[in-house]
């Protein structure tokens, strides 16, 4: 029987953490800013975008969510991004993804300032990430919360055998390049990789992240017993239900160490999306944090 990873539990202990860092800042007369654009109704977006805006308003954060429909043009939405950029009230945008298909989400990711990017998605970033640059960037923050998460359940990975599933640069690039630089030998598998050799990496697979959309990819049946498995996946069944991409049923008397879906990556992921953007408003406006202030 696997012990749970609780993210709920997690995830409020970071917020208040955030919370203190967001009075602080308020008393240097700074309130962090983070501007949501959403474009079309993706329902996975839907619900970020609804968690997102109640912990915001808790923690102190000042959000604003900007909506617009499917058809929206891209210059439109570049015309935004600029706006934003130069609102100083603003420290961190983020657009959700996916964005419609007319839209080059590329360009949309190069437009947001570097030093306002919350999702790190920026090549910027992402070059800064995978080239292990020490100093103070935006990371991702569904890979940043899981090594939070990691950290907090005493799961070191130095020396492990870690296996992503799913390579977006979302989740799953960017959980690769955090993994390897805290040393553990990683797989990065996807679509293309055969379901044989995905079954032999993940029975060999100490630590097992899944971001792929796939519910039920991961079954008990592909685990080493013992491992730790980090669910990413949100999927809405047919009964309304929201289910993972693990298997739960199957995969938890196998693992060592296992998070719900809910309640397991998606609050860390709101969580330190705070956390990110109160960093941000710090970096903006010169208030030092203290060192290792998000400590939890
Ligand atoms: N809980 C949270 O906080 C968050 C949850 N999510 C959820 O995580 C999931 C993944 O999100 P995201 O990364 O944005 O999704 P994307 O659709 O951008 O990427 C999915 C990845 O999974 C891979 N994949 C798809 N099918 C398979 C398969 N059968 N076998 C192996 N790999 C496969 C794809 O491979 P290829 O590259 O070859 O196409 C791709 O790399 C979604 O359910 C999303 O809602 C996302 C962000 C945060
Ligand atoms: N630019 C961008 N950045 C993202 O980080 C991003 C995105 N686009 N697009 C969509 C995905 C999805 N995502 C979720 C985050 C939290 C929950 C979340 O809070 N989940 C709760 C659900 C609780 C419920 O409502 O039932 C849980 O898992 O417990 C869900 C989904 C972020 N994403």
């Amino acid at each position: 029987m696997a012990k749970l990873i609780d993210g709920k539990a997690i995830a409020k202990a970071l917020r208040a953490s955030v919370t203190e860092q967001a009075t602080r800042l308020s008393e240097a007369g700074v309130v962090p800013g983070l501007a949501v654009i959403l474009v079309g109704d993706d329902p996975a977006s839907e619900i970020y975008v609804r968690n997102k805006e109640r912990a915001a308003s808790k923690a102190g954060v000042n959000a604003q969510t900007i909506r617009y429909d499917a058809e929206t043009a891209e210059e439109t939405l570049l015309a935004k991004i600029a706006e934003l950029n130069a609102d100083t009230s603003v420290d961190a945008i983020l657009v959700q993804s996916p964005v419609p298909g007319h839209i080059d989400e590329h360009k949309i990711q190069e437009a947001i300032s570097p030093a306002k990017d919350v999702d790190g998605f920026h090549p910027e970033n992402i070059g800064r990430l995978y080239a292990n640059r020490e100093g103070y960037y935006p990371i991702a923050n569904t890979p940043r919360g899981i090594m939070t998460m990691l950290a907090h359940e005493g799961v070191k990975l130095a020396g492990k055998n870690v296996v992503i599933i799913g390579r977006s640069i979302l989740v799953g690039r960017p959980m690769f390049a955090l993994a390897q630089a805290a040393d553990a030998t990683v797989s990065l598998l996807h679509r293309y990789t055969p379901d044989n050799l995905r079954h032999e990496l993940l029975q060999q697979a100490d630590v097992v992240i899944v971001a792929t959309g796939v519910a039920g990819l991961v079954t008990g049946a592909d685990l080493k017993a013992g491992a730790t498995v980090i669910d990413v996946g949100i999927n809405r069944m047919a009964d309304g239900s929201l289910v993972g991409d693990v298997d739960f049923a199957s995969a938890e008397p196998v693992a060592g160490l296992i998070t719900p879906v809910p309640g397991g990556v998606g609050p860390m992921t709101i969580a330190t999306l705070l956390q990110t953007t109160a960093e941000l408003a710090a970096l903006h406006h010169g208030v030092t944090l203290e060192a290792g202030w998000q400590t939890i």
